[in-house]
């Protein structure tokens, strides 16, 4: 019998044993591993903070992929089609679904400029969504310097502005105007020129417009709905969610001069304006047309 306790007693015994030979470093590891599920799971905050850690890491390790891919046919706007390529499963890893309205409206075969709404880095992947071919972004400098996804974005052809020198962005606007016309490429400005997550649209900024105007080429605008319901930075909340994106009809701009710009603005943010409205109008639980 007292063998027998032994043996039962022996397994459990050297597990003790060993769970005290065990050294720092891997209790830390253990309790990590434990802890770090929990706290997944319990915690909205650590939630949110692991879900934009990893979507910026695995843009910048995706781009680590991009890069050589890219570089084989140098800075190139096509390099467009391999980031977009790269970039379209996360929606699914983050359990967001997407659906686009509109799509006849980029029916359009001569260059133009997208302009849409700007609510947080997840634009990315409405943008990606629906980027049309030859159709590069505009982006503020700092961007370029964003490790191996600064580099894979240059590669691709992005518009690269400062925004502290209105001068030098203006004329990287204008020079892009002649491209556009010259090389066949449309290009995506987010006109309210910075992330806003009010729930409304900033006051848009003319230089979309003012390209527009130059080139003689439609803008189009594009609405992203309201993230509220699946992402709010201020509360740091990050769960899964629907996001609908609707590309608006055209707007000309033929014939149209400079001085026509600021009401072009005013009428394109009008325009989107009432589409974000009617669009979280349409927020699930609540009644389209304004109830709750
Ligand atoms: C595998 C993975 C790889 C990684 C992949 C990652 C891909 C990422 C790509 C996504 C990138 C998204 C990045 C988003 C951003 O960075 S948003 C921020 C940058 N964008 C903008 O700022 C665009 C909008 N800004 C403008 O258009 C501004 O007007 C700007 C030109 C920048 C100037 O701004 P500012 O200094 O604030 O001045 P104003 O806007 O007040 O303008 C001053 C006056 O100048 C007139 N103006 C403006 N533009 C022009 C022009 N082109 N020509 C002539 N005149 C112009 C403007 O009308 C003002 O005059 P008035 O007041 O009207 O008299
Ligand atoms: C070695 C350096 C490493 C730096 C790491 C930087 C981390 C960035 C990692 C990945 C980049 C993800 C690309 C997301 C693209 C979205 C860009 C974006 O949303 O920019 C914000 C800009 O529109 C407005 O900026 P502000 O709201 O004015 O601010």
């Amino acid at each position: 019998m007292s063998s027998n306790v032994v043996k039962a007693a022996s397994p459990l015994a050297s597990a003790v044993t060993g769970a005290m030979e065990l050294s720092v470093a891997q209790w830390l590891l253990v309790v990590c591993l434990v802890a770090f599920p929990l706290l997944y799971e319990w915690s909205v905050t650590f939630k949110y903070f692991c879900k934009m850690a990893f979507y910026n890491g695995w843009i910048l390790t995706l781009a680590i992929l991009a890069i050589p891919i890219c570089a084989v046919r140098g800075r190139n706007v096509e390099n467009m089609k391999v980031l977009r390529f790269m970039l379209l499963h996360i929606k699914y890893l983050y359990g967001i679904k997407i659906e686009v309205r509109g799509w006849e409206n980029f029916n359009i075969k001569e260059p133009y400029v997208v302009v849409s709404n700007h609510q947080s880095s997840l634009d990315l992947l409405g943008m990606m969504e629906i980027l049309p071919g030859r159709c590069v972004p505009i982006a503020k400098r700092e961007l370029m310097y964003a490790g191996t996804a600064g580099l894979a974005c240059w590669l691709a052809g992005v518009i690269f502005i400062n925004r502290k020198k209105t001068d030098d962005a203006i004329s990287v606007m204008s020079e892009a105007a002649e491209t556009m016309l010259k090389e066949d490429v449309r290009v995506w400005v987010f006109p309210e020129g910075t992330r806003n997550h009010s729930g409304s649209l900033l006051a848009f900024k003319r230089g979309a417009f003012h390209l527009a105007v130059q080139a003689q080429v439609p803008v189009i605008p594009v609405v992203m709905s309201s993230y509220k319901d699946f992402y709010c930075k201020k509360e740091k909340k990050f769960t899964t969610g629907k996001c609908t994106v609707r590309i608006l009809p055209g707007v000309s701009t033929r014939g149209l001069s400079p001085d026509d710009v600021p009401d072009l603005t005013d009428r394109v943010r009008g325009l989107m304006l009432d589409a974000f409205s009617q669009m979280s109008n349409e927020r699930p639980g609540k009644e389209p047309g304004g109830g709750h």
